[in-house]
């Protein structure tokens, strides 16, 4: 049976390329980056170049990147960093209802360790309300964290409106770019950005590297102590192979962001327009303005059915695709992302997430279009409460 993979927001194969330029470091090139000798500098010096590639993907400098074991470090670095060292100018973190868990439970850790925390609600859009955003800003505000693009919907908020908004104040900006960076151009410096997280396996680098943008001057803790790896800011030696994977993952991103974009948002949009003519009762979760979403993402509820039965079934196809998020697939809670957005807990649990990549094909969506509509159909049939 063919196989077909729609899940990539939850995870990318690792680009040919990508293994091809870290094979080496786990093969040949032991040495530890910080070592002085031969083998140490062997490394080093792949480190500091995937460190440019990365830079050059976001518009930073080199000496404002640094490397982490995965996106949710990052998260943790830039928050909990950030409260730690402005422990003394205030206590106050604006966030959103939608956020990935890596920065929604740790702002709830630091809640309740005293820190005040606003979760801005969203609207039936996913939308969120700048200017609540912005007079929810206090004196004692000293970090505003926003998404970059939503994992679950797609939608993409507006990081440079936001930044404009963070400098007026002179609050420090970090912004979760997990699922927008290597799939939009990001330029840190245009949108006003203090910190920015991204990670490797969803572009094409393995599972457990990832990368912060911390603006030079920004004033950050550090989360893991010991070694001065990374000027003090991440101790622990260098994940060699991967921080190479990641750096080449970001070249690799930067070179064909153009054709991606135009590819990928073709097929979602075709799968999109499919699902929406063929199959009654759907509701599109996200963003109407499909600029407004990244390309690769499609949400839709299918009413009357569970999420959950729908995946398994598309399972038996040969068709990967998720309800929500990996990290909650198998919870029964509806999508705290859908919840917020105002949609019943019913509709919200008969949701899938369709997240294509480049490596998905016309016939990959032409065959989901063939096989959705008669197991959404079947479903219904069984379904208590679906009514025609
Ligand atoms: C928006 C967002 N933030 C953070 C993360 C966490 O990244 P990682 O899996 O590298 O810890 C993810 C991964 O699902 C994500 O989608
Ligand atoms: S950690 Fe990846 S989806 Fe939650």
């Amino acid at each position: 049976m063919k196989q077909i993979y729609l899940d990539h927001n939850a995870t990318t194969p690792i680009h040919p390329e990508v293994l091809e330029a870290m094979l080496p470091f786990l093969r040949d090139h032991f040495g530890n980056p910080s070592s002085i000798h031969w083998a140490g500098r062997a490394v080093a010096g792949a480190i500091e170049q995937a460190r440019e590639q990365v830079a050059s993907l976001l518009g930073c400098r080199a000496a404002e990147i640094v490397f982490t074991s995965c996106g949710s470090e990052g998260d943790n670095l830039a928050i909990k960093g950030t409260v730690d060292a402005l422990r003394g100018q205030g206590n106050h973190i604006i966030t959103t209802e939608v956020e990935h868990p890596a920065v929604l439970e740790t702002c709830r850790y630091l809640q309740e360790r005293g820190c005040r925390v606003t979760f801005l609600p969203v609207d039936r859009r996913g939308a969120l309300d700048l200017e609540q955003l912005e007079s929810a800003i206090t004196d004692q505000t000293i970090l505003i964290s926003v998404m970059w693009g939503n994992n679950e919907t797609g939608n993409l908020f507006p990081l440079a409106e936001i930044g404009a908004i963070a400098a007026r104040h002179k609050v420090c900006l970090h912004s979760d770019a997990v699922q927008a960076a290597g799939k939009l151009a990001i330029d840190v410096r245009a949108a006003g950005i203090d910190l920015l997280v991204l990670s490797g396996h969803k572009i094409g680098a393995p599972k457990g590297v990832g990368a912060v943008y911390i603006k030079n001057g920004t004033r950050l803790s550090p989360l893991l102590h010991g070694g001065h790896q990374e000027r003090n800011r991440r101790a622990g030696t260098h994940n060699v192979a991967s921080i190479v994977a990641l750096g080449k993952a970001c070249e690799l991103a930067a070179a064909g962001l153009a054709t991606y974009r135009q590819q990928v948002r073709r097929l979602r949009d075709r799968l999109e327009d499919g699902i929406l003519a063929t199959i009654p009762q759907v509701h599109l979760n996200g963003h109407p303005d499909r600029d407004l979403r990244l390309a690769n993402t499609l949400n839709i509820s299918f009413a009357g059915i569970e999420g959950e039965s729908l995946l398994l079934n598309l399972d038996l196809h040969g068709i990967a695709a998720s309800s929500g998020s990996a990290c909650s697939s198998g919870s029964l809670d509806a999508s705290h992302v859908l919840r917020a957005m105002g949609l019943e807990s019913s509709l919200a649990r008969s949701s899938v997430r369709f997240s294509l990549g480049a490596e998905t094909t016309e016939e990959d969506i032409d065959h989901v279009l063939e096989v959705l509509p008669a197991s959404v159909q079947r479903l219904r049939e069984m379904s208590p409460v679906y009514k025609a």
